[in-house]
């Protein structure tokens, strides 16, 4: 019997073996460590352990019970919301009337413009003849915050996911800048807009990605307010402007500066900033009359709320110029032509409003910039606020009349008919309902939180009291440190750990922490998104572009998020920086770490999968990495093959060049510890009045609205969105090379770093660090990494860098890796057509970018470039010398600039 069982033993034991050396492929160290996880998790048979086990479920299970009925509510309140809008109208108009100035009143001016009450307006005609004008809203003598409070139902709908307009019309010098901006002591809708959407983008149970853009249409032209205009003749000139259309109807603009900003302040600096770049002058009605139409945009990007009306959406913010007649402002020459202009504007956009409401087939957009821009937000399925402001005095009265005339027109034609009483009750008292419901939906989500907020706190308890002692002691000094959670905290402290001590929307969602209900609740909606929900898990990095306005598979993303360290080993909190580029067919990502110890600095380079599964491990482990070890410290594990494709990766940032930036930066500002009390608008104002607060964004900042648009020559350049990235044509040899994107990039000074994951993965970006260190360096690096002389390179190519990810096709990397290092250097004068570039806007907030700008033009009188330069200019000069132009004092900077 015992033998017949050995012999049978035998005989399995080739199977077994088997099965066992396949069972050994999953030993992997994850594994290992996932099940001692487990196993830590059994119940352990002491009774006290099993016990706060229990309530720990319980309590998440109520936390996902609230979370659910939390998100019901919104979904609920949501509805109610637009339903009242819609009620209220899609196309709603307000009426503002400009109190008298001082000095009209001291003249004796005379009131021809009453409000009878919150809706009706009454004009005076003279000869005891009076009109009635009625409107959703009648102002006279209100207070800006009077004013926001009957706009913030629009702005909510943003946060809904719809788009808006919201537009000030009227008169020169009836205040319309006045309500749009407002002073210092009050401001006006366009900040209080920006606090507001932030606060709701706090208060909401999703992630938000903001950037703003801010644009003048001034002559019927577009230009950027976010870029500075070139002053001198050899200045660069700032690219072109232009409205694009992608297939489902979306507008976008294509070189439009678009940043992402975290908080309100940066928003408000960019604003200011724009402000200050405006087209203004002085008129016979108004000392700083807007000669433009002021527009800006705020654009929302959500990707784990499916409730919302669409992924992406955007709110315009628009001061347009004033209607004017050139019979009184006797305007002439410029101030004419601008009159001109803005009145043309302004009747096609009243030609739109009216086809709209008249539900025309076809409706006049192309017939001025303005509503080509509005286009998408002007529509049926957008809510749009007209503000009309009048003067109050008689002499005034014939450019009231028309003012209100064209309010009353877009009003009563919205409408269609006449409204009877009756009809008109009813809705009132429909609209009355709505908002009591809504109220009351508030007032029960602001108790379901509270009730959330208290849960939170004894699981975090009970979870603290699972920990090992060392552990609870950490947890305690950091919470004495972030200081008992206020209301406030609340919403931004879910999770109740430093995380959360960021503003929400830029809160990364990192998949290594251990999820709540609501949390769990979260990816589950997102599991139902486009995007795979890992890579929202693993980053807060958003597509650079617009899904929902262009169609390229490929987006490319950066996102920069505090990695909450031990306290008490020497490092500080690691600044982590994730560039990912997203494609159909396969995805990059590299996190860049600048660690920052007590003996040394550092930046390390890893993927953001190693970077995530190490810092997962180690964090579900212990909770926070381990004191000896920074996720940086980490080996790289060995790099896959990937079967068509090499992964090349640019490195991005070094720490040494914008470490002092580091902190200022505004675009990539996720490692904000919310540790002071959020200032204040008033505050900000006031900061503002005496600020030199921002370094003017570079030129070089080409990001706009995630747009493509091929190039002259058929190849694709590509545009991103608030920080976008379009990488450059580049070899694949872990080499450092230049490249000439003078004319797409105005005039930035770049370098290209170029990694082959394949054989080198540290070594470029080693070199590429020290690369940036200085300019000797550079010289140093791109020799060794060369292997030719530096002489060989033009002296005008060391100053440039870019920083950039691409994914190359095989026959690119074959191609590439074949050539000799000088082939290499060829292979930099490549056409444009096929770089595709990325500019860093961190790089771009460093002043320090604009000596390298500099340098880049001392060079420019080196090197053979120059010297074809040079003749070009020559036969400029005498082609033109024929013409007199020389004898009109036009100088070299002339000629130049004519060559450029
Ligand atoms: N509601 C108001 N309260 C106090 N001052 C006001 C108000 N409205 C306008 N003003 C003042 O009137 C002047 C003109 O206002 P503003 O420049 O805003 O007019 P505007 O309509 O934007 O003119 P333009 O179209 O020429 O740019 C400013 O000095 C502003 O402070």
């Amino acid at each position: 019997m015992g033998a017949m069982s050995s012999k049978k033993s035998i005989q399995n034991l080739g199977e077994t073996i088997h099965s066992l050396l396949g069972f050994k492929s999953h030993l992997t160290s994850t594994w290992v460590k996932s099940v001692c996880e487990i196993v830590k998790k059994l119940p352990s048979g002491n009774e006290k352990d099993d016990e706060s086990a229990a309530k720990e479920i319980s309590k998440i299970k109520e936390m996902a019970a609230l979370t659910h009925c939390i998100n019901q509510s919104n979904i609920q309140r949501r509805q109610l919301l637009h339903d009242l809008l819609d009620l209220k109208g899609n196309i709603r108009v307000f009426c503002r009337v400009r109190p008298f100035t001082l000095e009209e009143s001291i003249g004796g001016g005379i009131g021809a413009v009453v409000a009878l009450d919150t809706s009706n307006l009454l004009l005076k005609l003279g000869d005891n003849k009076t009109k009635r004008y009625t409107f959703d809203n009648v102002f006279q003598g209100s207070s800006q915050d009077g004013i926001f409070s009957k706009v913030e139902p629009v702005i909510k709908s943003v946060l809904d996911g719809y788009n808006a307009s919201i537009f000030a019309y009227g008169q020169t010098g009836t205040g319309k800048t006045f309500t749009m901006e407002g002073t210092l002591d009050s401001p006006g809708i366009v900040p209080r807009t920006i606090e507001t959407l932030f606060k709701q983008a706090l208060d909401s149970n999703h992630t938000f990605l903001i950037t703003f853009s801010m644009l003048e249409i001034y002559l019927g032209n577009l230009k950027d307010l976010l870029v500075p205009q070139a002053t001198r003749a050899t200045d660069p000139l700032p690219p072109c402007l232009s409205i694009q259309t992608d297939p489902k109807g979306g507008i976008g603009i294509e070189n439009l500066v678009s940043i992402q900003v975290s908080d309100f302040n940066q928003a408000l600096k960019l604003y200011r900033l724009g402000c200050q770049l405006r087209s203004t002058a002085s008129t016979n009605s108004n000392t700083t009359s807007s000669r433009s139409h002021c527009m800006i945009r705020i654009s929302m990007t959500c990707f784990d709320a499916p409730e919302r009306r669409r992924e992406t959406n955007k709110i315009w913010l628009v001061d347009l110029g004033g209607s004017e007649r050139v019979v009184k402002t006797k305007a002439w020459g410029r101030r004419l032509d601008e009159g001109k202009a803005i009145n043309l504007s302004l009747s096609a956009l009243g030609d739109v409003i009216h086809a709209l409401q008249r539900k025309k087939s076809h409706i006049p957009y192309r017939n001025s910039k303005l509503t080509q821009v509005l286009k998408d937000s002007l529509g049926e399925d957008s809510k749009t606020l007209m503000l009309v402001h009048v003067s109050p005095k008689e002499e005034d009265l014939c450019e009231t009349i028309c003012s209100l005339n064209f309010a009353a027109r877009v009003k009563s034609v919205q409408l269609g008919h006449e409204e009877s009483n009756e009809v008109r009750n009813q809705r009132e008292a429909a609209m009355k309902n709505l908002q009591q419901t809504i109220k009351k939906i508030e007032d029960e989500r602001r108790y379901i939180r509270g009730k959330i907020q208290i849960l939170n706190h004894k699981l975090e308890e009970l979870t603290r009291r699972g920990l090992p002692l060392e552990q609870q002691a950490e947890a305690c000094d950091l919470s004495t440190e972030l200081g008992p959670p206020s209301e406030l905290d609340f919403t931004k402290n879910r999770t109740g750990n430093v995380r959360s001590q960021l503003p929400r929307f830029m809160r990364s969602t990192i998949s290594s922490r251990t999820k709540t209900g609501m949390e769990h609740q979260t990816s589950l909606h997102s599991r139902r998104r486009r995007r795979p929900s890992s890579q929202r898990a693993e980053s807060v990095s958003f597509p650079v572009k617009n899904h929902s306005e262009c169609n390229s598979d490929r987006s490319i993303s950066r996102s920069t998020c505090a990695v909450e360290l031990n306290r008490k080993t020497s490092m500080e909190l690691d600044n982590v920086t994730v560039y990912s580029q997203d494609t159909s067919e396969c995805d990059t990502k590299m996190v860049v770490t600048n660690r920052k110890s007590n003996k040394c600095k550092s930046t390390k380079v890893l993927k953001v999968d190693q970077w995530l599964t190490l810092h997962k491990d180690e964090a579900s482990i212990s909770g926070s990495v381990p004191r000896n070890k920074s996720v940086s410290d980490i080996p790289l594990p060995e790099k896959k093959h990937r079967s068509n494709r090499v992964k090349k990766t640019h490195i991005l940032c070094n720490d040494k060049v914008f470490k002092k930036q580091k902190k200022a930066s505004s675009v990539v500002a996720v490692s904000q510890r919310v540790e002071d009390k959020p200032p204040t608008l008033k505050d900000l104002f006031a900061e503002e009045s005496n600020s030199s607060f921002i370094c003017p964004p570079q030129p070089t900042m080409c990001l706009s609205t995630g747009h493509q648009q091929d190039s002259l020559d058929g190849s694709l350049i590509e545009y991103g969105q608030g920080g976008s990235l379009s990488p450059p044509d580049s070899c694949c040899d872990g080499s450092v090379h230049f490249i000439d994107n003078e004319d797409e990039f105005y005039g930035t000074p770049m370098v290209e770093v170029v990694e082959d994951t394949e054989h080198r993965p540290n070594l470029s970006m080693m070199k590429i660090s020290s690369y940036l260190l200085s300019p000797d360096d550079r010289i140093s690096n791109s020799q060794e990494i060369f292997g030719v002389s530096n002489q060989a390179l033009e002296p005008e190519q060391y100053h440039k860098q870019v920083m950039a990810t691409e994914v190359y096709g095989k026959e690119d990397m074959d191609a590439s890796s074949q050539s000799s290092p000088q082939e290499m250097r060829l292979n930099l004068c490549r056409p444009k057509s096929q770089r595709r570039l990325f500019i860093d806007d961190l790089k771009q907030k460093d002043p320090r970018m604009m000596t390298l700008i500099k340098s880049q033009e001392i060079s420019k009188n080196q090197g053979a470039c120059c010297l074809v330069k040079q003749k070009v200019e020559k036969s400029w000069a005498i082609a033109l010398l024929g013409l007199g132009f020389l004898d009109l004092g036009f100088n070299h900077d002339f000629f130049y600039g004519l060559i450029r």
